[in-house]
């Protein structure tokens, strides 16, 4: 008989490097891995961004699992990947980054699907935006208390004494865990997969209520803290103001945490497609394989704490009109400088 699945859930606040851990995990582990993606915008970014790894990443858009109307989609997306003929090693669920660990761990306890278990919960902790995530509610004692394994991400860009602090904060908030640098989602798979194993043997129910959820209190307090939340998507068949986008990235409204965007940019040489993110004014832009002949197709995604003071942020000046002239070479720059 084969032996069941294990499940894990990464999870992680909005823009901390879950993604990148991930495809940093399917092109170096030996092992044929299954992904749930969920994102909290209405377009799923991050399984456009994982895409080119896996055959058929399950996506989950529109809210976070742990609170989203109809549960019964996690179960629907793990019965797809426990079927047997694709013989899976694990299946990883990338939470959105606003999941609360403890509401995610029991859907994944509770879910009646045969050939799965939970196999541990890995939260990525960005070394330097620790302070940016708090700001945002997410709370570093609260996540990492459920954690079989805490990725320290973003230590390539986090001052010294800021990782040393964040490291002593985790460990103090969970003495169990395993804290493994992951700058640049680096993280030796056979460690990801082990920690998490021996946290979590087969069976264990973990005592969620030890980690922040009283029994029967499902998803309460994600869903308090998801209504502080706001995403605003725009998805157009068209190509996008190149110096529109550099602003929005660089300089977001403060109701803005994260912004994410995959978008075309018309150029002398043609339509360029860019993936860019932003995270607390750090910004990356990369080029990105466009299929030649294509129709222009562009989707950025900007979410932040829903602040009853700040208007929504306004997407509408990102399309370029049709018709409009080819941006100029020092509107191309303000985003591709990023490059
Ligand atoms: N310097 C640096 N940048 C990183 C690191 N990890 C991720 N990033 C960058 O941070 C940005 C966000 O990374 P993602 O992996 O998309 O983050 P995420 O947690 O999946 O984001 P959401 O799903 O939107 O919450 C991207 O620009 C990454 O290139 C890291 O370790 N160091």
């Amino acid at each position: 008989m084969s032996e069941s699945v294990p499940v894990l859930i990464l999870t992680g606040y909005l823009g901390a490097g879950k993604t990148t851990v991930l495809n940093h995990l399917l092109a170096t582990a030996h092992a044929r891995i299954g992904v749930v993606i969920n994102d909290f915008g209405d377009v799923n970014v991050d399984a456009a961004l994982v895409a080119g790894q896996v055959a058929e990443p399950v996506s989950i858009a529109g809210g976070c699992l742990c609170c989203i109307d109809d549960p019964r989609q996690l179960d629907d997306a793990l019965r797809a990947l426990a079927r047997p003929g694709l013989d899976l090693d694990a299946v990883v669920i990338e939470g959105s980054g606003l999941a609360e660990p403890p509401a995610l761990i029991q859907l994944v306890l509770a879910s009646e699907v045969p050939g799965i278990r939970f196999g541990g919960l890995v939260e990525a902790v960005a070394a330097a935006h620790v302070a940016h995530a708090e700001s945002g509610g997410w709370d570093l004692e609260q996540h990492v208390k459920a954690a079989a394994v805490v990725l320290l991400t973003k230590s390539d860009i986090a001052p010294p004494e800021e990782l040393a602090r964040t490291r002593e904060r985790i460990l103090a908030a969970n003495p169990h865990t395993t804290v493994l640098d992951a700058p640049h989602g680096a993280v030796d798979p056979a460690l990801f997969f082990d920690a998490a194993k021996h946290t979590v043997p087969e069976g264990a129910q973990l005592p969620l209520w030890e980690i922040g959820e009283a029994p029967g209190e499902h998803g309460h307090h994600g869903h308090e803290h998801h209504v502080h939340h706001r995403a605003v998507s725009l998805d157009v068949p068209a190509a996008v103001d190149p110096a529109a986008l550099a602003d929005l990235l660089e300089d977001p409204p403060t109701s803005v945490h994260r912004v994410k965007a995959i978008a075309d940019v018309a150029t002398p040489s043609g339509l360029r497609r860019f993936v860019a993110h932003s995270v607390a004014g750090y910004v990356t832009v990369e080029r990105a394989r466009r299929p030649a002949g294509e129709p222009p197709h562009s989707v950025v995604v900007a979410i932040g704490p829903d602040d009853a003071a700040s208007s929504p942020v306004d997407l509408g000046a990102l399309p370029a009109a049709e018709g409009d002239p080819a941006p100029s070479s020092p509107q191309l720059r303000r985003l591709t400088r990023f490059l």
